[in-house]
């Protein structure tokens, strides 16, 4: 038996708009990532798919985005768990600061590197393989065997707890998921065999335009 994992990354934040380091900070959507999440939202629900449950992080961002997902799909009240284990990656001493800012003072170089690299972490943060060490536990635990009962799950998370799964999920090294970047809002579809490997990944929209 298969089943269906659906990655989202929330509609673009308050703080995003600003360019600031948001990590663990709470700020909601714009009208711009409400719109986002919208889009998303139809594009899944095109499909025809319908969920037997969601999974969001304790941050208003994604689970905002969810409610306007399952708005979108005719499932309102869909049966929904939120754990902290899916937040977005701590963005420690950085979060708040402006993300120019930051390449002005430490370089573009290094503000790549703590935002994009997989085990150098920003100061007093979580690097990626910190994030990937509480999200995938939950995912092998929580998430994963309802998939191999034949379940259709949705996650709506963030750009780099999400990063952490689709790494794994999409066989990345180090060295390619330095180039990954998750666009607001756009829905990724992952049909999984019964051993938990990949069968397919369709993504119902653009992530060209993420950085
Ligand atoms: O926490 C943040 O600032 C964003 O959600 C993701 O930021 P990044 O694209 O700099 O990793």
């Amino acid at each position: 038996m298969s089943g269906t994992l659906v990655l989202v990354r929330h509609g673009q934040s308050d703080w995003n708009l600003k360019n600031l380091f948001t990590g663990w900070k709470d700020p909601d959507l714009t009208p711009l990532g409400i719109q986002e999440a919208e889009t998303g939202g139809q594009a899944l629900a095109d499909t025809g798919i319908k969920f037997d449950i969601a999974f969001t992080s304790d941050l208003k961002r994604a689970q905002n985005t969810l409610k306007i997902v399952l708005g979108k799909l005719g499932q309102p009240d869909l049966e929904t768990i939120r754990d902290q284990a899916l937040n977005e990656r701590d963005y420690g001493d950085l979060s708040g600061l402006n993300k120019d800012d930051a390449r002005a003072k430490w370089g573009e170089e290094q503000v790549h590197i703590w935002r994009r690299s997989y085990d150098v972490p920003p100061p007093g943060g979580e690097s990626l393989r910190d994030t990937g060490a509480r999200v995938w536990p939950y995912y092998l635990t929580e998430i994963l065997p309802r998939v191999l009962r034949g379940e259709k799950v949705l996650v709506a998370a963030h750009g780099n707890s999400l990063r952490s799964l689709v790494m794994v999920l999409d066989k990345l090294t180090k060295e390619e998921i330095l180039g990954v970047n998750l666009a607001t809002g756009v829905p990724m579809v992952y049909v999984l065999n019964a051993d938990s490997t990949v069968a397919s990944k369709d993504v119902l929209g653009d992530m060209s335009g993420a950085h």
